[in-house]
């Protein structure tokens, strides 16, 4: 998962897009940049590793000027950590087009062969996002045709529908085109979000796409709509929104893991609330506990801050136990599991969190999180739980077990460091070291996150279920995956020297 964003204003939108960057920062923490086009039709850029804070200075904020622009925070999942790889992306031809994409291609290596044989394009980076621009780029050019001069929105929706054509896998897409304004489109199964609004200035509407709502909330635009699956939308620098469903044969099937633990809990995602659906995951956990160990001996319900708070709390209503904050959480300390390394992510749970000895000494504690992943907090946290004195330590997962890699934009591309792979739910509680645990069922999960919209039915679970919406992944895939991607792999590519290919335009 990564944060894109775009605005068209009626005046500069630089430090509205700084803004909603920080807004969307727990999408991604590795790397933010931010591009706006001028008065004078120059695009002026700024990309670097980093959290947003870090990475834009008020030099580099007094050059993003322009009423456009887009904007983008990175988690890696695919290519490289490198700097070069940091988004929005920028081709000059045709027109000048920009790009920031959350997700992932499936199909980026067959792509990338085939923008260099067929459409003469080279790709500078081992970025699948510059992949996807490529594709786009070409897309326009070829629905231009002869009509070289005059970029309609019909060729535009064209374009976006070759795009749809070529490009498998999840992607939820901002792109700014020169003089033509900021296009977003979602792939056919809407797997990551993307969701548009307005707000009205003095001067005149001004529009905003975001991967979450809450983005569009803290500016003060009102949502007009999610983009649905395999739909495009133009946001002109003049007029109205323009949309159009490019792809007819679509499965609305977002993912999951966003309403688990990606998103903010105040988003909105698809007409559903997050943080009700971590309600519900609650209550459903806590009817689970309640019918398989009836005569439980439960003291006390602790979350493991941050985002398993909501589903905690109703847990603990559910079973009539006491709810405590037994853990404090270090609020400098970024989230630790899509931090790009596993011993940064081991060191970061116990500088990040801290127990409250008093909440624990003599006590059984039931501890919950959202989700148990690589067993990186968990294992931690049982400890730190005992070290305080805890009598027994239970664990919840208000997720089922993730068993299986996501090829879409979260980064667990290896399912042996799954802790949940190929093991039973007996095998993690004594690697994890707790003395029960529970999971949830999955069509709990899914009933959590449909009983907020009904209209939406099916999701991306394939983590959980091994079922890809896109059909289009076998063991192959994943032997490349494990190969190309697991923190071992990235580790010795770490190691080979940096490359020197930055192409943003300034950097410093
Ligand atoms: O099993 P693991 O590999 O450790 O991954 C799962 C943990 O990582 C996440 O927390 P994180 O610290 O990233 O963010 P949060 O503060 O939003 O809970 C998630 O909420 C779990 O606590
Ligand atoms: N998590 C994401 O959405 C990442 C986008 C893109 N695949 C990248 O790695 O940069
Ligand atoms: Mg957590």
């Amino acid at each position: 998962m990564c944060g894109v964003l775009g605005i068209v204003g009626k005046s500069p939108v630089g430090p509205s897009l700084y803004d909603g960057l920080t807004v969307l920062q727990h999408r991604g923490q590795d790397a933010a940049g931010i591009l706006t086009c001028d008065e004078n039709g120059f695009v002026n850029l700024r990309k670097d590793n980093g959290l947003v804070k870090d990475v834009f200075f008020s030099r580099h904020m007094q050059r993003l000027n322009g009423n456009v622009g887009i904007a983008h925070c990175r988690y890696p999942t695919a290519g490289s950590s490198s700097p070069a790889e940091a988004q929005p992306f920028y081709v000059n031809s045709p027109f000048g087009i920009a790009l920031a994409h959350n997700g992932n291609l499936t199909n980026a290596e067959s792509l990338r062969r085939r923008i260099f044989r067929d459409d003469l394009r080279h790709i500078n980076t081992s970025s699948d996002s510059e992949i996807l621009l490529n594709v786009l780029a070409h897309e326009i050019y070829k629905a231009l045709g002869d009509d070289t001069y005059t970029l309609t929105n019909r060729h535009i929706f064209q374009a976006v529908e070759g795009v749809f054509h070529r490009c498998r896998g999840g992607y939820a897409v901002v792109a700014y085109i020169m003089g033509v304004g900021i296009i977003a489109f979602r792939d056919k199964f809407g797997i990551r979000p993307l969701i548009y609004g307005y707000r009205d200035t003095e001067a005149g509407r001004e529009y905003m796409v975001a991967s979450e709502s809450v983005a569009l909330d803290s500016q003060g635009f009102k949502i007009i709509a999610d983009v649905k699956p395999g739909e495009a939308i133009i946001l002109p620098l003049e007029g109205d929104v323009q949309t159009h469903q490019c792809v007819k044969d679509v499965t609305y099937a977002p993912c999951i893991f966003e309403q688990v633990y990606l998103a903010r809990p105040d988003s909105m995602i698809d007409g559903i609330s997050v943080y009700r659906t971590r309600m519900r995951m609650g209550e459903k956990l806590a009817k689970k506990i309640a019918r398989e160990w009836p005569d439980h001996d439960i003291d006390v319900v602790i979350p493991i801050p941050d985002t398993s708070r909501t589903a905690a709390l109703e847990m603990s209503q559910l079973l009539g136990v006491r709810y405590r904050e037994g853990f404090i959480k270090n609020r400098y300390i970024g989230r630790t599991f899509i931090m790009p390394g596993q011993e940064q992510r081991k060191k970061s749970v116990r500088q990040k969190l801290n127990a409250i000895e008093l909440e624990f000494r003599g006590k059984n504690v039931m501890l919950v999180d959202d989700s148990i992943v690589r067993g990186t907090t968990s294992k931690q946290i049982v400890q730190m739980a005992r070290e305080a004195g805890a009598n027994k330590v239970y664990f919840a997962s208000a997720a089922p077990p993730v068993r299986y890699p996501n090829v879409y934009g979260i980064d667990m591309p290896a399912a042996s460091e799954l802790i949940a792979n190929n093991r039973t739910v007996e095998q993690i509680q004594e690697q994890i070291g707790s003395d029960k645990l529970f999971y949830q069922d999955l069509q709990d999960l899914i009933d959590s996150a449909s009983e907020g919209n009904p209209q939406i039915t099916e999701f991306d679970t394939s983590c959980f279920s091994k079922r890809y919406v896109t059909g289009d992944v076998d063991d192959e895939y994943f032997a490349r995956l494990e190969t190309s991607r697991s923190d071992d792999a990235k580790k010795s590519k770490e190691a080979e020297p940096s490359e020197l290919r930055d192409v943003s335009q300034f950097s410093s």
